[in-house]
């Protein structure tokens, strides 16, 4: 059987009584990548939050390692970076990377020499080791992104959890993220990312598609089907969706659609 990261049973997720996923059953591999994607607001971010502890279930089971996330498993390491630090926080990149120390230490806790060498390793890796003492707040988007994964890598892990870490990235910072990301892979841990893009939700080992539910959650080419898209989505929106176009013509190709050429009209 295949080792799982998460497993979810009858669950329900929701802020306040207002509920925001409701899944009857799903599971995430281990020392895999998955990729969580699904329409806005049909609650991949909700999803992340619960599987990094943050958000405690309304009803039903959410396993993470095999014990209960809010219990927060040291393991998984949370990279949230559209809430981390507010605007105007005074911190350099080499605190806000340290930051990713303190699961372990505690707020008051010294990091060792092997910890510190550990922020620096992270930075390298991240490649923002020339910006270790700038603010934050001078950064650019995309820069901030790579220090907020760097945190992710600080901290002791099994698991890295990225809200949506390669959006609106330029290909060298994209490049950087998803190198790491595989590397993680290759070491054993697992990475559970959001994403609007279905490249990259094809490039992942499984996918999670949701919509308020999860619609579907297994290997990509058995999630990412027109149906499940359809289903997701809504026929409305499908044709920005589909599969390439060289696909969609080439009716050699086995997900070809032959000479059903309804799929390039453009449904409204
Ligand atoms: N803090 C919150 N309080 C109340 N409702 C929330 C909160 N966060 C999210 N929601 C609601 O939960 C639902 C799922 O939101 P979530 O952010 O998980 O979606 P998402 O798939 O990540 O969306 P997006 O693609 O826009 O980032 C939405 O209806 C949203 O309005």
């Amino acid at each position: 059987m295949t080792e799982l990261l998460a497993e979810a049973v009858d669950l329900r997720l929701g802020y306040g009584n207002q509920v925001a996923v409701a899944a009857s059953r799903f599971t995430i591999p281990h020392r895999a990548v998955t990729a969580i994607i699904g329409p806005n607001g049909s609650g991949k971010s909700t999803v992340l939050n619960a599987l990094g502890g943050v958000l405690e279930p309304l009803a039903g089971r959410l396993t993470v390692l095999g014990g209960s996330p809010r219990v927060r498993p040291p393991k998984v390491s949370y990279v949230m970076q559209s809430l981390a630090f507010p605007a105007g926080t005074p911190i350099t990149v080499r605190e806000a990377v340290g930051m990713g120390l303190y699961p372990k230490l505690g707020w008051f806790g010294r990091p060792s020499a092997d910890d510190r060498a550990r922020v620096e390793r992270a930075m390298e890796r991240l490649g923002v080791t020339d910006l270790a003492d700038r603010h934050l707040d001078e950064l650019s988007g995309g820069q901030r992104q790579r220090v907020y994964v760097a945190q992710g890598m600080t901290q002791d892990h099994e698991a890295l959890l990225l809200d949506e870490p390669l959006t609106g990235l330029d290909i060298t910072s994209a490049r950087v993220i998803d190198q790491i990301i595989h590397t993680e892979r290759e070491r054993g841990h697992a990475v559970v990312l959001t994403t609007h893009d279905l490249d990259e939700a094809r490039a992942a080992d499984w996918v999670v598609l949701m919509a308020g539910r999860c619609v579907a959650a297994g290997p990509p080419a058995e999630v990412l089907t027109r149906e499940h898209l359809a289903d997701a989505y809504g026929l409305g929106s499908l044709h920005a969706h589909a599969p390439e176009p060289d696909v969609l013509d080439d009716p050699h190709k086995p997900d070809a659609p032959g000479h059903d050429h309804s799929r390039h009209q453009h449904p409204h």
